[in-house]
Formats: C-alpha cells, sequence, structure tokens
C-alpha cells in the first residue's frame, strides 16, 4: 500500500545519550509507524558541577544557565552518534519512520534561544540525525521546523513540529518563540490541504501555566512566558479565541511525555522524590495526566515513558486514544475519545435534576501566583461573602446555565457553562473582587465571542518542561469566513484528478488534464491529449517534467524571503522591458505585488536580478537554478505542444519574463480579487502555484464562467497567452483567468512567461494559414502589442482584436 493510514503514532524526549535507555524496546513493542523526537534528543551541552556542603551538585529549581556550557561540533556529533547507536533505537529506526525537532539541551545549550552562537552547527548535526536528505530544504531554512503529512485522503494525519529555540527572545522579553518566517510558516501548515488530526508537537510546554507562576522561583521555559505569541497561537489555531484557552470550537488536548530517561521524579535527587510525589498530590491537576479519575488525585507519572498515540480509523466514528506508557510498556495513564468530538458542532451534554444542559464553554483564567489561594478558598466555600457581589448575577446565570468552577491547576481556574437549549445566554463578565469591594481582574473577559458554538478545553499534562502534543482537528462549520475556502478544497481536488464529482461552493472545479511531458514528445495519444487541452481549454497541467520538488520548494522559500524585503528595496527590482519590474500593491490590485526578471532565459539577467534585490546566498542559488530549470521547461513545453500540431519549432531563443507574484492575504479579504480577470500576453506561462493555498480561476470557453483550479503539488500549470492565439492562427487558446482570496492566508506563486520570438515579429507560420483558414492577425512585436494592451487597459485579449488582419 503507497499511503497507509496512520494509526500508531510515539513520542519521546529527554534522552540522556550517556543512561541506559531500556525504554526503546517499549517502543519497539508498541509498533508505532512513526516515532517523533520532541527534544533533548541528546544532552549536548555540559554542566559546571559546584559544591554544597562538600558535595558536587547540578541540578537545582535556581536560574542555572551560567553554569552551562556548549560542546565541540566534534563533541555534540559523538554524542549524537552514541544516541544513534543505542541497540533499542536503532531497532526502532528500521521499523518507523523517524522525524522530530529540538529542545535546548541538543539545541547546545541550556535554556538557551535565538542568541546561541552555535545554531548554524547544531542544525546540520540534528539533521544529520534524523537522516534529513542532503538537498532537504529543511537544511536550507533558518531552524529546524517541519510538518508532515500521513496517510491517504480522509485519514490524514499532520503532524506540525515547531522549533522553539532558534528564533527565540529571551525568556524575560514577552518576545518571540517561533519567529517571523516560521509563523507565516505555521499559517500556511495551518490552513494548507485538511487533515482529520492535527498534531502539533512543541518543546516546551503550550497550555501550562504552571512555569509563569513559579518564574520568580523556578527557572522553567514554556509558552506561558510568551504570553503574546501564546495568543497569536491559540488564534491561529482559531480566530475566536478571546481567552487562551477558552474558546477553541472544538476541545484540545495535550499530553507530556517527559522523558525517556530524564523524567521528573529522576531529575531530583532521590531524596526529594517522595517529596516531589507529595507536591503532585497536594497539587491535583498540575502534575497530571489526564484521565477521567485521576482529577483529586495525583496522576503524575515521574518515572521514565514514552507518547503513545493511537487512532483506531475502523471504529465508527474513528477513535483516538493518548497515552503514556512506561519501560514495560504499560500503560500508565491517558484519555480515549472519538475524533468526531473534536468538532465544534458536537456540545457535550450533561444532565442534572432531569434537565439536559449541552455544554457551552469552558474558560480558564489566569490568576495572580498569590491571590490563587484565596480564590480557591472562594470556590470551595460558596458562602463566602466574596460571592455577594456576585449573587445576582449568579442567580441569572444558573437560571438558565449549570456553571462548575473548577481549579484546573494552581493559578488556572476553569468555568465551564453548560445551558439548557439554544442560544446560550451571553455573560460579558465575572469578575473577582478583592476584601475592600474593589474590583480586581476580570475572570471572563468577554463571553460574547462563545455564544453560539458548545466547546471546552482542558490539558493533560505532566509537570516537567518538555514536550507537550496538542490534537486539533479543523472546524468543519462554515460560519466563518476565514474557513470557508479548507474544506472544498480537498473535494475540489478530488474532481480534479478524475475521481468524484462534488460540487465546492456550489461552483465545479475546473477539469484540467494532466499531461506527463515524457509521453507527450513520442505516445500520440498524449500529444493528442496536448494537442487537445491548448486549443479548447488554453490550459494544462503537466508533470514529468524533471524540475525536483525539492527546488520546486526551494524557490517558494526563496521567493518568500524576497517579498520579505522593505519596500524601498524590492523598488531596486526596475524595469527592463515595460512593466518588467516591481509591482507594488494598486488601486486595481490591492492585494497583489509582485516581482519581475527580464531576461530569465539569461543566466547574467538573473544574477542581476538578485545582486540589486541583495538575495540571500541560498535564495540566490535557488532562483538561478530554477531559472534554469523553468527555462527549459517552458522551452520544452512549447516544442512540444508546436510538434503536437505537427510543427518542428524550438523556442530555445524567445525572451523569458519571471513574475513572482504575492497575495497579501487577511481574513478579511476572502472572496475578495487577488488579481483581476486576464490573459497572459505571451505565448505561455508555466506557472508553480502556492502548494498550500488554491484561488486560481479560469474562464470555462464555452460558457465564459470561472472556475477554480486548485494546486496540485508536484505539477506545473501551463497557461497559454495571447501571442500563442495569434502564432497559431487563432487554433490555440487564450484563457482568461483571474485570482482570488479563498483563505486568509499569505499566497505566492512563481510564473514563467515566454514571450514571443526574439526581435522579430508574431508571424503565424504559414502551416496554419490556408485558403479556408485565412491570416486572421497583422504582423505585430511583442512589445508593441504589451504597449496596446497597457494603453487601451484591455488585459483579457480584447487587444487582439485591434490587430486584425
Ligand atoms: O498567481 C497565480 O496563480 C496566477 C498569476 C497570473 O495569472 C500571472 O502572473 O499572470
Ligand atoms: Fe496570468
Amino acid at each position: 500500500d503507497p499511503d497507509p493510514a496512520v494509526s500508531r503514532i510515539a513520542f519521546g524526549s529527554c534522552a540522556n545519550q550517556s543512561a541506559p535507555q531500556p525504554v526503546w524496546e517499549a517502543v519497539v513493542g508498541f509498533d508505532p509507524q512513526v516515532f517523533i523526537w520532541l527534544g533533548d534528543n541528546v544532552y549536548g551541552d555540559n554542566k559546571r558541577p559546584f559544591r554544597v556542603f562538600g558535595r558536587e551538585r547540578t541540578v537545582g529549581p535556581w536560574r542555572n544557565v551560567p553554569r552551562f556550557y556548549p560542546s565541540t561540533e566534534a563533541e555534540l556529533r559523538r554524542r549524537y552518534e552514541m544516541a544513534k547507536a543505542k541497540p533499542g533505537y536503532a531497532k526502532l529506526r528500521e521499523r518507523a519512520q523517524v522525524i522530530g525537532t529540538w529542545d535546548d539541551h541538543d539545541y547546545g545549550l541550556n535554556d538557551a534561544g535565538k542568541e546561541f552562537g552555535g545554531k548554524v552547527t547544531s542544525q546540520r548535526l540534528l539533521l544529520d540525525f534524523l537522516d534529513e536528505a542532503e538537498d532537504s530544504s529543511r537544511r536550507q531554512q533558518a531552524g529546524v521546523y517541519a510538518s508532515y503529512m500521513f496517510g491517504p485522503e480522509g485519514k490524514r494525519v499532520k503532524v506540525i513540529l515547531l522549533d522553539t529555540r532558534y528564533h527565540r527572545d529571551p525568556l524575560s522579553s514577552d518576545g518571540a518563540v517561533l519567529g517571523d518566517p516560521q509563523w507565516q510558516w505555521l499559517e500556511r501548515e495551518l490552513h494548507g490541504p485538511r487533515s482529520e488530526i492535527t498534531i502539533i508537537g512543541s518543546s516546551i510546554q503550550v497550555i501550562s501555566n504552571l512555569s509563569a507562576t513559579t518564574g520568580p522561583l523556578f527557572y522553567v521555559e514554556s509558552w506561558a512566558r510568551f504570553p503574546r505569541e501564546r495568543e497569536r497561537l491559540f488564534r491561529l489555531i482559531d480566530s475566536k479565541i478571546s481567552r487562551y484557552d477558552c474558546g477553541a470550537q472544538y476541545p484540545l488536548y495535550d499530553i507530556t511525555s517527559s522523558g525517556l530517561t530524564q523524567s521528573v521524579e529522576n531529575s531530583v535527587p532521590s531524596v526529594f522524590q517522595s517529596l516531589m510525589r507529595l507536591v503532585a498530590l497536594l497539587t491535583p491537576t498540575t502534575l497530571r495526566v489526564f484521565s477521567p479519575n485521576c482529577r483529586y488525585k495525583s496522576c503524575t507519572y515521574g518515572q521514565p515513558n514514552f507518547g503513545a498515540i493511537e487512532i483506531d480509523w475502523n471504529a465508527v466514528p474513528p477513535q483516538i486514544k493518548l497515552e503514556l506508557r512506561d519501560v514495560e510498556g504499560n500503560s500508565v495513564g491517558g484519555v480515549e475519545f472519538p475524533i468526531s468530538e473534536l468538532d465544534p458542532s458536537k456540545a457535550h451534554a450533561i444532565t442534572k435534576q432531569g434537565h439536559s444542559y449541552q455544554r457551552h464553554c469552558a474558560l480558564e483564567t489566569e490568576l495572580p501566583w498569590l491571590e490563587l489561594p484565596a480564590y480557591q478558598l472562594l470556590i470551595f466555600s460558596p458562602r463566602n461573602p466574596r460571592w455577594n457581589s456576585h449573587k445576582k448575577d449568579m442567580k441569572e446565570l444558573v437560571a438558565c446555565h449549570v456553571v462548575r468552577l473548577q481549579i484546573s491547576n494552581p493559578i488556572v481556574m476553569s468555568i465551564i457553562v453548560f445551558c439548557e437549549s439554544g442560544e446560550p445566554k451571553v455573560w460579558n463578565t465575572l469578575s473577582c473582587r478583592n476584601r475592600h469591594g474593589r474590583q480586581k481582574q476580570p475572570l471572563l473577559a468577554d463571553l460574547s465571542c462563545l455564544s453560539a458554538f458548545g466547546a471546552h478545553g482542558f490539558s493533560a499534562q505532566t509537570a516537567s518542561a518538555n514536550c507537550l502534543i496538542r490534537l486539533i482537528r479543523p472546524r468543519q462549520s462554515t460560519s466563518s469566513s476565514r474557513c470557508r475556502g479548507h474544506p472544498s478544497l480537498s473535494i475540489r481536488r478530488r474532481e480534479q484528478t478524475g475521481d468524484g464529482t462534488t460540487h465546492a461552493q456550489g461552483r465545479m472545479a475546473a477539469k484540467i488534464p494532466v499531461i506527463d511531458l515524457r509521453l507527450a514528445g513520442e505516445a500520440p495519444g498524449e500529444a493528442a491529449r496536448l494537442r487537445d487541452a491548448a486549443r479548447r481549454l488554453g490550459c494544462f497541467r503537466v508533470s514529468g517534467h524533471g524540475v525536483p520538488r525539492e527546488l520546486q520548494a526551494g524557490m517558494r522559500a526563496a521567493v518568500r524571503a524576497l517579498f520579505d524585503l522593505p519596500g524601498d528595496a524590492k523598488r531596486r527590482n526596475a524595469d527592463v522591458i515595460h512593466g518588467s519590474g516591481y509591482m507594488a500593491p494598486s488601486a486595481a490590485n490591492p492585494l497583489y505585488e509582485a516581482f519581475g526578471l527580464y531576461d530569465a532565459a539569461s543566466p547574467a539577467d538573473v544574477d542581476a536580478f538578485c545582486s540589486c534585490l541583495d538575495a540571500p546566498p541560498h535564495a540566490r542559488e535557488a532562483i538561478r537554478s530554477y531559472a534554469e530549470k523553468a527555462h527549459e521547461l517552458v522551452v520544452d513545453v512549447a516544442a512540444k505542444l508546436a510538434t503536437s500540431l505537427g510543427l518542428d519549432c524550438s523556442f530555445g531563443d524567445w525572451p523569458c519574463q519571471f513574475r513572482i507574484n504575492r497575495y497579501n492575504y487577511t481574513p478579511d479579504t476572502v472572496g475578495k480579487t487577488g488579481v483581476q480577470v486576464h490573459t497572459d500576453s505571451g505565448f505561455l506561462t508555466v506557472l508553480q502555484e502556492d502548494d498550500r493555498v488554491g484561488g486560481l480561476e479560469v474562464a470555462d470557453p464555452d460558457t465564459g464562467e470561472f472556475a477554480p483550479v486548485d494546486p496540485l503539488p508536484g505539477t506545473f500549470l501551463v497557461n497559454l497567452g495571447d501571442v500563442a492565439t495569434a502564432w497559431s492562427n487563432g487554433e490555440l487558446h487564450n484563457v482568461r483567468h483571474r485570482v482570488r482570496c479563498v483563505a486568509g492566508v499569505q499566497r505566492v506563486s512563481i510564473a514563467l512567461f515566454l514571450l514571443a520570438p526574439k526581435d522579430d515579429v508574431v508571424r503565424a507560420p504559414e502551416a496554419f494559414v490556408s485558403a479556408e483558414r485565412p491570416r486572421r492577425f497583422r504582423d505585430f512585436g511583442y512589445d508593441d502589442y504589451r504597449r496596446l494592451r497597457q494603453s487601451t487597459g484591455e488585459h483579457a485579449g480584447e487587444a487582439l482584436a485591434r490587430l486584425a488582419a
């Protein structure tokens, strides 16, 4: 089976290469198809021992950064080799696909962020350890973030691994965790093709607030130390979130496994281990693995463990099980639920005194850590006078809702609201007042955002800083314009490949033939399909084109880097021929900007383009080789098209123009125009679309109606332009097309236009002219034609009529 469903994923972290690692036997016993390293895959840094009471001590909750120092490259490599040579791990590598990200110790230095000087070397060594391909784009980017899609359609599991080190600002800065390029990448990933299950791996905990509270005492890292970035993450996962963990329209599960060798209890000297257990007991849900019966007792698993995710696709509905397992492979806690529960429309019902209630929402609010005990008392003794100020509100609320207040960890209080039926009553604030009646921070900032959706959130975690996995299911609701495009994308894609006929947003996707270029030269059938598509539609896809996927991806990455340049740098990309340079967003196309390169067939011009923009070396390299390959491709397509029409032509010396487009979409621009209706002015265009978001539409030649064309990764789209129509004496169709925003995600596309004969006029060869088919167009120069389109504003092929013979 080329694309089997993934039903077993294991994950783990914190593996000391110098320690015995018996846990691998259990991992192999679980027989995962995928294993995810979530960081501290080796301990690459070193501690300076220090003495307390005559003994050397190296652990402690205090700020210990200065006590660590990095290893040399050779030493870090040696440690990775040790890790890789562990027999159990070697066995796992033979059976499972191993992927991973890093945390601080394998990044190279305890608690380090973007300031760490060894990060480029560390990146190379981690990717070597993970057997990342030499030409992988992951080796070109700054940081080790990556994403994977497993399984066939309908059973897709997407795994997104974040890099929380490479771009991270200092811990107390409330600055960056991911950095802009990674954010943009993540946005594209989360808005890209739909998956049934999305798993995000982060080396530091996302939901737990424990470390934020304990910050003054314990130097523990987590997303909670970066509230603004965390808010951004939750907003990205669900734009309706008003407080970070309340409004997701589906449950969010998270589970931490830490670690394979360096577990919570093992990280303290043995005399403190029972103390750890006691602390866990006293803080019921902090150090816990979630399970329905562990709310009031500690479910911490402080011994070495790994995480296990099992998906039963055959169950109806499919079930998911999240577990921690110990070194024997025994489950030590977990949770199981149907994936249908990860769905905004599934409210959870409860029954109380004969009434049934739907779960409406659950909010969590952060409390100042010293005030928490007071609030805890308040919750546990509802007669407490502090409730008085809320009595009226509470009565009203309770009249139509059931409210449950629950403390889910020392600083997070959850408020779960159930409503009887219909629209839940909306509460604006529920605030706490202090002893003097003065209002403290509002507990519920804004409930109105939560109306109409059943939702709840909770977290399942152990307390160590590492390794959180979060499951998300994309919303199916069409209530938010932002998401409207996504469910339909995959439906349309099925259609395009010919195995389904479903409507997407009421409109059929265009059926674009895919031509295998390896066959199109020889196999008459394929050549005929090429000719027919070019005559009727003016548009087709090509596969078998010989441009490596890595290069396609590398070029997209380079293009994104260029667009991130400041405005005045972009404007250095000046016109060579009329309108060939940088185009800023304009009144006609306000969401669109583009770079242009003329002549892409000339290596010197490609170099000049890169130099004027100061393109970074890897971007320059990608642009150079892409220009070369794409030029070969466009010439090849043109020649095969000519052959299919019975002509032997070569197009090698026709000038080419690159146009690199970016569409600055936001959630508010969904449905708006990216580029207005036009035909391309030249002969033919080879287009590499954004693989993550569609939006291109082509006009049906018969009805004139526009139909969406979705990206088909790995292929190129070919459009024929006005010159093709003129050159073929009207035989080839110049396809009208436009681009619309279908999702609030930035989109890029890369077009290479094969324009027209060099220094010559466009004139149909005699083969296309006969008594029945008299010459339709007079001879014209391409530059003049371009100006004509510009001066008349006729961009959709109308200007050709002005050239009638
Ligand atoms: O962005 C696209 O998909 C199409 C761009 C386009 O039509 C053009 O650049 O001429
Ligand atoms: Fe176009």
